[in-house]
């Protein structure tokens, strides 16, 4: 089944072209990364994709259907690049309150805050306000909030951003894990290649609003007779791709 289907994708800003027909497809089960530059039009594709953009042009589904219905946000999690936390309630409390937004004050409600503290991981600590938190900490209660709702389609815009190594690893072990686990779709962006390699099964690498390759790693690796995805990246960006 295709969960996200992108064709022939315009937006435009005013008299800018941010996404000049990009085209992609990610089916069921899939970790895709949606890999570029900065400002190749990730964020803005990311934002179509969960409801909070209207397309200038082109056909965008989510599940079948356009982006922005009842049905299609109540199975889509979005977790922009810089998404805030509340600082003076507990990470549990936070969790609490996104799954009740979701399931109201139900028996699912609770399964999914059990969900959203075991992929947190933090202990006792998720009973302590999240003013005290690392940016680690706050990224793992972020990605638990996403993915604890069991939605169809994660969408999680560079969910490793600013972390450091260890941090890194735990949020790509989490997203491989329970991707598979809760049968979630993943689509992330990220700018380290070895993380985009390590994590996603397809890519399509994004320049200036256009898609220049899509594909599997390995097969990307060697179409460019690359050692690595990055060097494949380099490559295609600095090429102008195919
Ligand atoms: N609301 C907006 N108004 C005008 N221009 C915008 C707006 N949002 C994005 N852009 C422009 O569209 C282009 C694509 O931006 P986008 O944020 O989608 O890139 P990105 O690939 O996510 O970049 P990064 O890797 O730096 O996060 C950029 O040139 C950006 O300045």
């Amino acid at each position: 089944m295709t969960v996200v289907l992108v064709k022939d994708l315009v937006k435009d800003f005013g008299g800018f072209r941010a996404l000049n027909g990009v085209s992609f497809a990610v089916d069921e089960g899939e970790v895709f990364g949606l890999i570029g530059p900065n400002g190749a039009g990730k964020t803005t594709t990311f934002r179509i994709l969960a409801g909070l953009l209207y397309p200038t042009r082109g056909e965008v589904l989510v599940l079948g259907e356009k982006p922005g219905s009842l049905r299609v946000k109540k199975q889509t999690s979005y977790l922009p690049e810089d998404a805030g936390t509340y600082r003076n309630i507990t990470g549990y409390e936070f969790l609490r309150m996104v799954a009740e937004l979701y399931f109201g004050k139900t028996r699912e409600a609770e399964e999914a805050v059990e969900v959203g503290v075991e992929i947190a991981g933090l202990g006792e600590k998720i009973h302590e306000k999240m003013k005290s938190y690392s940016k680690g900490m706050k990224r793992r209660v972020q990605v638990a909030r996403a993915l604890m709702v069991r939605p169809k389609l994660a969408i999680l815009d560079e969910p490793t951003a600013g972390l450091d190594v260890v941090q890194a690893k735990e949020i790509r072990d989490i997203v491989r894990e329970y991707a598979r686990s809760l049968g979630v779709t993943v689509l992330m962006s990220s700018h380290n290649m070895l993380e985009v390699e390590d994590v996603c099964t397809r890519v399509a690498l994004i320049d200036r609003g256009r898609v220049l390759e899509e594909g599997h790693v390995r097969d990307l690796v060697e179409k460019y007779g690359a050692h690595n995805l990055e060097e494949v990246f380099f490559k295609v960006v600095k090429g102008g791709g195919r």
